[in-house]
């Protein structure tokens, strides 16, 4: 027994040591709450942490320090210092905190999400930007976005039509919006459908959806071990084989992908080349592309896009059923521009200049990625005068730029038309207004982003019209997790209200 006390202290004052002294306390680091030894500031984290550091830059300003463990992460929260972490200094904070999971599940960061600035990445990043995603091929794929968004008005119209009596009076628009999105991207990505036109799953589709659900249920499960490099490990001994397990089955998945892809580029099938994966297939040799940075690349463009403009729409939709004005300008608009007896397509975009406000004012006061994606510093550098040290973690936090009250008028107003009369950048020119990132890490598929908020959005409302059913009201407070979305899905009543043959 006494030798178990000696041995237990001797390990506290190693631990307190080494976390100590992991700090460099010589460092002028940026403010923040005092951190506990081994677990830093865990305790303190909010759920919602975009919400939490905002609050934290009350007290201390724009920039904070907060010791997940005893890894440090530098928040900034003002549009100056994010202009210095991503334009000025960007060379410096390009590289990606990649922790023993994300290294495991992306061969050591293979794809393009975790993997570290360098010229793997500035491959990658060419390949996805200039011959993936470029204008004409965000073009050519209209039609698949415009044909998933009639589905799902259909499916809205069966339900107002037949199934309302059996599941209530008001539906979850999430559920909805969720499978336009997945079949919009399975397609853009994979060139295959999973969900039929009746809003029901194939095999595949149901496999795809598993090891999606698995794969984000393990990851923010133990994500928090992660923080303190012992519990980390012991974290990962506990999980590992589950997560292995999960690791084989994507990589089967992806890989039975691949080679129908290439199976369909050998018969000669032109048709191969209009989605991502045949696309990377034949790109494979003139950019030296390996198996692994396929793989990893289909990954990181369905997980990146699954929820991110689906989120979007159902916040819009929140605020828009909360100002019934706002909502019918929106449906006067379209009436307009589309028309009483089309349906909206994207070459309708450049008119709808009241939609695209209430999309930007949605993304200012939701991004979907709230504190983006984590950055990591290559050097020891300094932020806003304060030093970071080589290997911290920098997030910034767009969330609370974009109410920041310095630089918003009646910031947390859900007012589309403050867009109307300046014409604010989304796309990373204005720091005061990231939904999509800026400079070298940025979003790649911001356009395709913004194409589907608004084409979904667009459809919705010049469809249906909508209300909160009686008695209930919109809850609009925030879930957890990377991904912005409501706490409570938004239930609401959509009515039809075009001719029947554009819902068939
Ligand atoms: C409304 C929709 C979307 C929003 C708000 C959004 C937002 C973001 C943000 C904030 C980042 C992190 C930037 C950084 O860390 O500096 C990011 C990264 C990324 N996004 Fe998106 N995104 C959206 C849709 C999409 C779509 C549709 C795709 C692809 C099909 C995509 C693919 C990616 C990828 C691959 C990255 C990592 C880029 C890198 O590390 O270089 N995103 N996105």
């Amino acid at each position: 027994m006494d030798s178990f006390i000696v041995l237990s202290s001797i390990l506290l004052i190693l631990i307190i040591f080494f976390t100590f002294n992991n700090r460099r306390p010589r460092l002028h680091l940026p403010p923040g709450r005092f951190a506990w030894p081994v677990i830093g500031n865990l305790h303190q984290v909010e759920p919602v942490q975009h919400k939490g550091f905002g609050d934290l830059s009350m007290i201390y300003g724009p920039i904070v320090s907060v010791w997940f463990g005893s890894s440090l992460t530098v928040v900034v929260s003002s549009a100056s210092l994010a202009k210095e972490v991503l334009k000025d200094k960007d060379h410096l904070f390009a590289n990606r905190p990649r922790t023993v999971r994300t290294k495991a599940s992306t061969k050591d960061g293979s794809d393009l999400i975790w993997s570290d600035y360098g010229r793997q990445y500035v491959k990658l990043k060419k390949v996805t930007v200039h011959e993936l995603f470029s204008p004409n091929n965000i073009l050519r794929s209209s039609s698949v976005r415009e044909e998933e968004m009639t589905t799902m008005v259909e499916l809205i119209s069966r339900w107002c039509h037949h199934e309302r009596r059996k599941f209530g009076k008001s539906l979850e628009l999430r559920r909805y919006l969720k499978m336009a999105s997945f079949n919009c991207m399975t397609r853009i990505v994979l060139g295959k459908r999973f969900i039929d036109d009746e809003g029901v799953a194939n095999e595949e589709g149901l496999e795809l959806d598993a090891i999606i659900r698995e794969s984000a249920m393990l990851n923010s499960s133990i994500a928090l071990m992660d923080c303190v490099p012992w519990l980390g490990g012991i974290g990962w001994m506990i999980g590992k084989k589950r997560f292995l397990r999960c690791q084989d089955r994507k990589t089967g998945f992806t890989r039975r992908m691949l080679a129908e892809c290439e199976a369909r580029a050998k018969e000669g099938d032109g048709a191969s080349k209009e989605y991502f994966l045949g696309a990377l297939v034949s790109l494979r040799e003139a950019h030296d592309l390996s198996e692994d940075n396929i793989l990893g690349l289909v990954w990181d463009m369905i997980t990146a896009s699954l929820d991110t403009a689906a989120v979007a729409v159902e916040w819009a939709m929140a605020h828009l059923m909360k100002s019934p004005s706002m909502l019918a300008e929106a449906q006067d608009e379209l009436e307009r521009v589309t028309g009483p007896d089309k349906a909206m397509t994207e070459l309708d975009f450049p008119k709808l200049q009241y939609l695209r406000c209430v999309v930007k004012e949605t993304l200012r006061l939701h991004p979907s990625t709230p504190l983006m994606l984590p950055h990591k510093a290559k050097v020891e550098t300094k932020i806003g005068g304060y030093d970071v040290p080589k290997g911290a973690s920098v997030a910034v936090n767009v969330w609370a730029i974009a109410r920041d009250p310095a630089v918003w008028k009646d910031p947390h107003a859900f007012q589309p038309e403050r867009f109307l009369s300046v014409d604010i950048d989304m796309t990373g020119r204005d720091f005061r207004f990231l939904p999509f990132g800026s400079g070298r890490r940025m979003c790649p598929g911001a356009q395709l982003g913004i194409n589907l908020v608004m084409l979904m959005l667009g459809r919705l409302l010049h469809h249906f019209s909508w209300r909160v059913e009686e008695g209930q009201e919109i809850d609009m407070s925030e879930g957890t997790g990377l991904v912005c979305s409501m706490r409570s899905p938004l239930q609401a009543v959509p009515t039809p209200r075009r001719p029947t043959r554009l819902y068939n």
